[in-house]
């Protein structure tokens, strides 16, 4: 078994219109492989095909391998893969609490999931805003309350669509950091799509399939 996230030979398009790829990488566990293109390039809808939610209007080439197992035809629910947006999507009506315990799976106990819970506010440096719903928060803690919960749901790999956009420049540093050092240190693949150079980690590559660095 090839243990990370495998693209094979990658295409998008639309109608007639080839969008991205061919795109051929392998993303190893804890790495964080960047996609750089100009807007309309494919890039989100590269992310919606991996995770699994690639619109009707758009088709897709090649085969994608998580974990050594093909994931082309395997539906949403059953891929576990998360996914983080520029907007971070925490549910306004719940708590912070409530929304991380509502990414854990549903076979953990109550009492296992409060303590994960737990765990997860300590390792994102969130003590004290259990209880606060996410308007109260500032970007940086929303930011990482948005991590926490993609990681809590337990995925195998996590596709980050430009999620530091809308953080001003002093707080993107730090959240990146504290995204990239996360992926390295629980081990799963992940793809970044970003259209700045500064949040690069590692190895880049342009989403027509060229490798940049
Ligand atoms: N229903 C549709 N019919 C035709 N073209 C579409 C449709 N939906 C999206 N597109 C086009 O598909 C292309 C890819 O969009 P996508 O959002 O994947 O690109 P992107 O690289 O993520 O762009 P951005 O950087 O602006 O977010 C765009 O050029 C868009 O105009």
């Amino acid at each position: 078994m090839k243990a990370g996230l495998t693209l094979s030979n990658v295409t998008i398009a639309i109608g007639t219109r080839h969008l991205a790829g061919p795109l051929s990488v392998h993303v190893r566990p804890g790495e964080t492989l960047s996609l750089m293109g100009p807007s309309g390039s494919g890039k989100s809808s590269l992310i919606a095909h991996v995770s699994g939610v690639l619109d009707p209007a758009f088709t897709a080439g090649g085969s994608i391998m998580l974990d050594g197992a093909v994931l082309d035809g395997v539906p949403v629910e059953r891929r576990r893969i998360g996914v983080l947006f520029q907007d971070d999507l925490l549910f306004a009506h719940m708590t912070v609490a409530e929304n991380l315990a509502f990414a854990v799976p549903r076979a953990v106990n109550r009492h296992e999931r409060w303590q994960r819970v737990q765990a997860a506010l300590h390792e994102a440096e969130l003590p004290g805003i259990a209880a606060r719903r996410p308007e109260t928060l500032s970007g940086g803690q929303r930011a990482r309350v948005a991590l926490m919960r993609a990681l809590l749901a337990e995925p195998r790999a996590l596709l980050l669509d430009e999620p530091f956009a809308r953080l001003d420049m002093a707080l993107r540093e730090r959240i990146r950091a504290f995204t990239f050092a996360t992926i390295a240190s629980r081990g799963i693949p992940a793809l970044l799509v970003t259209h700045d150079r500064k949040d690069v980690p590692g190895r880049l590559m342009e989403i027509g399939g060229e490798e940049l660095v």
